[in-house]
């Protein structure tokens, strides 16, 4: 029987492995590729899965709006697939942003059956009224323009399925 995954906070030296789950998933477009200062900013959002020692997967929670947060670079290794990593992964995220307060989780995702799985549905629109949607717009993250549906970055989000869970 495989080793239960621990999960846990990220830390700085995770940066190359968290980079090693997202570059080949990265070159077949199932996830965006960032730089390393990107993941060291961002550090803290994400939670890592560890098997002997070894990161086998990750995932990150990114606040968007007082209720509203989205699941972001969800990833385990081909050779961790289908023994429940993500799955406790995607729980532990969920956690999170119950401590933090958001009830929305947002993902945008290729895995419909896995996020429906854990109580995701697919929507259709926006998913946040006009002056949340104005705000929004301010940001600078890419993320939050693929959330908004911005035309600008629709060649990235192409097949993507939108999917939001109340928690
Ligand atoms: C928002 C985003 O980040 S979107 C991007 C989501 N990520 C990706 O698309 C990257 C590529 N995909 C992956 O890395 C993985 O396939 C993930 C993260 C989606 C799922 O990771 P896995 O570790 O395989 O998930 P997990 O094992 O929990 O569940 C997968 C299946 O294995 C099965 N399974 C779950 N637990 C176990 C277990 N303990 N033993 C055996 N099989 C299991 C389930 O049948 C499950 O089926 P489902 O996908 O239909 O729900």
């Amino acid at each position: 029987m495989p080793s239960q995954p621990e999960i846990r906070r990220a830390r700085t030296p995770d940066v190359r492995a968290i980079r090693d789950l997202v570059a080949p998933l990265a070159e077949s477009r199932v996830l965006v590729s960032k730089d390393a200062v990107a993941y060291f900013e961002g550090i803290q959002e994400f939670r890592v899965a560890e098997i002997d020692g070894v990161v086998v997967g990750c995932g990150a929670l990114h606040v968007m709006w007082e209720d509203l947060a989205e699941i972001r670079t969800l990833a385990v290794s081909r050779d961790h697939l289908g023994h429940g990593v993500g799955g406790a992964l995607l729980r532990a995220l969920l956690e999170d942003a119950r401590e933090i307060g958001v009830e929305r989780i947002f993902c945008l995702t290729f895995e419909t059956d896995f996020f429906t799985r854990h109580g995701f549905t697919e929507i259709e629109g926006r998913a946040v009224d006009p002056e949340v949607y104005a705000e929004l717009l301010r940001s600078y993250d890419e993320g939050v323009a693929e959330f908004l549906d911005l035309e600008r970055v629709k060649p990235n989000t192409l097949g993507n399925t939108r999917m939001l869970r109340q928690l």
